[in-house]
């Protein structure tokens, strides 16, 4: 073993090949400290090109390397809470090379992957799930007398402040299995950890003891010196050989090893765009710059986030209304019942929030805000096919789950001026109301040529053949699938419901004066709008062939938006060739 450290595919100083864990054991400290080096320039220059989570990666590399010297992974089970910091994770376990692909279809997914490594095992990127499953894998190795077999979770401070966290501690206090819990306390989610947590975990960075772990009844190591592989180290034999669950307390700083990331202010390059990505205006800075208006007009509206107040676009509006905005830390279940709360006290609650994550808080959405009535207003970004993220990312159900929502109205805005109009009339509307819109840059305003009730009709032939109902922002591909279809003899007549379910009967009368129906989605096919268009003819009684062109109902694998919607005909292209194959008798 040279007393270097190469990764492979470096294109930097020697190293050791570091093809697995076990490559790691007989390196020398100095050896260990080249190896940071080089895992740290690979992360700048790799994240830099690809896009990804650059500044949490930055602040957990040597207390991955010290994790991989002192468990056995994978006989060890280690869990990633979120996953987002587990690049180092992958760089150690035979996966360095990948990088050049990070997150692009085909290559390295952004979090772990059971299809990747046998290292891997969660691949859910939603938080605070991670002591959930070490509270379940311990007590299976227990059960299956594995009693040589440890689970390691690796925790931040900011998935400490997801309640699923908390009902696994209260699992965990008192059990006589192996569990070290890693947590990387960095201070920060993207900004400075909310709430208590935030605060008890920095009197614990003072030297506080055990605090609440110990009330729980875990064992505590720490606060350990989270850049410093031989304190970690040392730490983590010590709870390896407790053989009971323990609490290793590791400071980071997120970022750590690269100024830009050191020193940003706003999350310290959490996550990075691709120099390639797209820009220009996005559909959350629109919504951001909406906001500040509907301030004004609504005195009583507050905001609510879940940790994420840049990300979903309210900066501006917690600048200019600071007691107007609530960071709730990441608990999207208690996000969604405090707003509840706030609407039952008279004020007028805006609930911004990714797409996916509102799956964690269905139960609160249909009986805390639903079954009251109450006047709350989600606003879903990242709605749709996301992307790079990967399968856990997209916001692929929240059209199924919220149909579904008694007195739920949805809206789905075609661009930015429906966006500003869809927002005024949900957030003057007494009950619940969701708009939702897809990540990226919102595109050119598509204008409508009629307006019947409700709904825009965005295109209207002669012929009437083909009613094609577009949902959101694929509105202008099915424009120009319908120009194109014009060229072959076919009538299609575009209209976007603006307000997508309940269904509005404009669109039920439109139906009846075409021979067959196309609705298309940017969500799962099954259970979406689609089918409650079909619902509403059936109800109506009106016989006609409907096809619903979205998403599978299947887990989507990482790749860019554009692709992936493309792969499943829901570009122009794609929605033209299945509207033409989809009219009876029509050959093209
Ligand atoms: C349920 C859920 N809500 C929101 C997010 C978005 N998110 C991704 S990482 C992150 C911050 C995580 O902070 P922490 O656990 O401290 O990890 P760090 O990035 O600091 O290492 C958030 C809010 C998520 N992944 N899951
Ligand atoms: C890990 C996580 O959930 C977030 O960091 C997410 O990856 C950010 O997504 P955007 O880059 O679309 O804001
Ligand atoms: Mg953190």
């Amino acid at each position: 073993m040279t007393d270097t450290t190469t990764l492979p595919g470096a294109v930097r100083s020697p190293a050791p090949r570091i093809t697995g864990p076990a490559d790691l054991r007989g390196l020398s400290r100095g050896a260990l400290d080249e190896l940071a080096r080089e895992l740290r320039a690979r992360l700048v220059e790799a994240v830099g090109r690809t896009g990804g989570h650059l500044g949490s990666n930055l602040g957990v590399v040597e207390l991955t390397v010290a994790l991989h010297r002192v468990f056995r992974s994978p006989h060890d089970r280690v869990v990633f809470d979120t996953g987002h910091q587990s690049y180092v994770h992958k760089m150690l376990t035979g996966r360095a090379d990948g990088f050049a692909d990070l997150r692009r279809e085909g290559g390295l997914s952004g979090y772990p992957s059971r299809a990747e490594s046998p290292h891997d095992l969660v691949e859910n990127s939603h938080a605070s799930t991670a002591l959930s499953y070490a509270d379940g894998l311990a007590r299976a190795a227990r059960l299956r007398g594995e009693h040589d077999r440890h689970v390691v979770a690796v925790v931040g401070d900011g998935a400490l402040t997801g309640g699923m966290a908390w009902e696994a501690l209260n699992n965990l206090g008192g059990l006589d299995h192996p569990v070290v819990v890693v947590l990387n306390d960095n201070g920060r989610s993207y900004a400075p950890t909310a709430g208590a947590v935030g605060r008890h975990l920095a009197t614990l960075r003072a030297g506080g003891g055990g605090g609440v772990f110990a009330a729980f009844g875990l064992a505590y190591l720490g606060p350990v010196d989270g850049h410093d592989v031989a304190r970690v180290e040392e730490a983590l034999a010590a709870a390896k050989a407790l053989g009971r669950p323990v609490v290793v307390h590791c400071v980071t700083e997120k970022g750590k090893g690269h100024p830009p990331a050191e020193n940003d202010p706003v999350d310290h390059l959490h996550a990075v765009s691709a120099p390639s990505a797209s820009r220009g205006p996005g559909w959350t800075s629109v919504f951001g710059r909406h906001l500040l208006v509907l301030a004004d007009r609504h005195p009583d509206l507050v905001c609510l986030t879940a940790a994420m107040p840049h990300p979903t676009g309210l900066t501006a509006f917690a600048e200019a209304f600071p007691d107007r905005v609530l960071d709730t830390g990441i608990a999207e279940q208690h996000t969604v019942t405090c707003a509840a709360g706030l609407a039952m006290g008279g004020l007028r609650p805006v609930v911004a929030v990714y797409s996916t994550f509102l799956t964690r808080a269905a139960d609160q959405v249909l009986m805390d805000v639903a079954l009251h009535r109450l006047p709350v207003t989600f606003v879903l970004d990242r709605a749709g096919v996301t992307g790079e993220d990967g399968p856990s990312h997209h916001g692929a159900w929240d059209l199924a789950l919220l149909r579904g929502v008694p007195g739920m109205r949805v809206a789905a805005p075609r661009d930015g001026a429906r966006l500003r109009e869809l927002l005024d009339e949900a957030v003057a509307d007494d009950g619940p109301t969701a708009v939702r819109f897809p990540k990226g840059v919102v595109g050119a305003d598509v204008a409508a040529v009629d307006r019947l009730g409700r709904v825009d009709v965005l295109h209207r032939p002669s012929r009437r053949d083909v009613l094609l109902v577009t949902v959101g922002g694929l509105a202008s591909d099915g424009v120009a699938a319908a120009v194109a279809l014009a060229g072959e003899g076919i009538g299609v007549t575009v209209c976007d419901p603006r307000w997508v379910t309940p269904v509005d009967p404009a669109v039920v009368a439109l139906a009846a004066e075409h021979r067959v129906v196309v609705c298309v989605e940017d969500g799962v096919r099954g259970g979406g709008v689609g089918e409650a268009v079909a619902g509403a003819l059936r109800e109506a009684g009106l016989s006609r062939r409907i096809r619903v062109l979205g998403l599978p109902g299947d887990f989507l694998p990482h790749g860019s938006r554009a692709d992936i919607l493309r792969m499943h005909d829901l570009d122009a292209a794609g929605i033209a060739r299945t509207v033409a194959r989809f009219l009876p008798g029509w050959t093209s």
